[in-house]
């Protein structure tokens, strides 16, 4: 029996929370709005963000930051990227010597475009051991203990045994690797891409173009995340094609749904609120765009959810200049 915080009360850490209490360690689940744990706590549930599942005894709710650190060595985040550094900021002052950081959030930082294993170590410092959770995982499929596997990547291998360890069961399998640049190029990268599955679909384009649009997209995948030092492998393995093929062929994605609703021509606003929860893909559309322009890398398919998302092209639009490009040879290098 291992204790273990995990922080952010959505759907991702609440569902890894209950995934590891369900493995009898002792589990706290930290989340910054008091009222919000409040009710998971009077609830023993997240009615919020993963109704239906009760919360096991050993997992305990905490609203206060310092306590929910103490509790643990090892600490998983899973807040959203945009508020990853200014939570590192705010629980650096509590960390003791022995504490590990793992993350299970997809995606980049947008002022910078660094990886989020840079922004530790720009936060906490090189010796931290660090681990990166991701790979096709659905928070409401884990919660109902439908079988599933991740990857969980660190440059220190030891560490990366032992999370898989504390998550591991005979209905969720976590592999490892020490790619953890990869791993989380590839978790960040398919948000972009199911966005632009989704609006696909939302246009009525049918199986042809989605296995077209996922089958391009990895090749988009692979050539930035091999440009920034990711191993081939990683992006043919659970948290590359298997991460893309899952967010860009089932509606509980909410990147996908998103790409769903501007492909329907529904407002923004409209889709943005009916979802409710976070949609990674879109600010780390702006990131990849970025970064494959700074790195002179060809992604097609991000340039046009790009256009559609920041610059009002419309989404018939996009395709076309998807359809018109100029005929290539399939092979990686284009
Ligand atoms: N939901 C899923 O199935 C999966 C989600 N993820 C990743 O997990 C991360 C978290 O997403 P979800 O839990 O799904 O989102 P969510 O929308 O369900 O919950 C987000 C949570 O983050 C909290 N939060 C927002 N800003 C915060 C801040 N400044 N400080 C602390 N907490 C803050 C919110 O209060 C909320 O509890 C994302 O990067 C997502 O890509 C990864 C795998 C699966
Ligand atoms: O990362 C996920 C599944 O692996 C969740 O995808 P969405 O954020 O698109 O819902």
């Amino acid at each position: 029996m291992t204790a273990v915080s995990v922080f952010g009360a959505g759907s991702w850490g609440t569902a890894l929370a209950l995934l590891m209490a369900r493995n009898g360690h002792s589990v706290a689940l930290w989340g910054r709005q008091p009222e919000h744990i409040a009710k998971l706590a009077a609830a023993r549930c997240n009615e919020r963000y993963l109704p239906g599942f009760n919360f096991p005894d050993n997992l305990r709710v905490l609203a206060d930051l310092a306590e929910a650190v103490r509790f643990a060595e090892v600490l998983i985040v899973a807040v959203p990227s945009h508020a990853f550094r200014s939570f590192l900021t705010n629980l650096t002052p509590h960390l003791s010597p022995k504490s590990k950081i793992a993350w299970a959030t997809k995606g980049l930082e947008l002022q910078s475009g660094k990886l989020l294993h840079q922004v530790i170590e720009d936060v906490l410092g090189p010796e931290i051991p660090a681990a990166v959770l991701s790979g096709p995982s659905f928070a409401r499929d884990l919660a109902a203990n439908l079988p599933t596997a991740v990857t969980v990547a660190s440059r220190r291998i030891g560490f990366a045994k032992m999370l898989a360890g504390l998550l591991h069961n005979n209905r969720f399998r976590a592999y490892t690797t020490d790619d953890i640049i990869g791993v989380q190029l590839g978790g960040a990268t398919k948000n972009v891409l199911a966005i632009a599955a989704g609006v696909a679909d939302g246009l009525g384009f049918g199986a042809n173009s989605r296995a077209a649009l996922i089958t391009r997209g990895l090749a988009e995948m692979m050539r930035l995340g091999l440009a920034m030092g990711g191993k081939p492998e990683t992006f043919m393995g659970l948290a590359g094609v298997g991460d893309l093929i899952l967010t860009c062929t089932d509606n509980q994605s909410r990147n996908r749904r998103f790409g769903l609703g501007l492909g329907k021509g529904l407002p923004r606003d409209q889709i943005v609120a009916e979802i409710g929860q976070e949609i990674e893909g879109i600010v780390t559309t702006k990131v990849i765009h970025q970064l494959a322009q700074n790195l002179g890398i060809e992604m097609p398919i991000t340039e046009q959810t790009y256009k559609i998302l920041y610059e009002n092209l419309a989404p018939l639009d996009a395709v076309n200049n998807l359809l018109l490009r100029e005929q290539k040879s399939e092979t990686l290098a284009c």
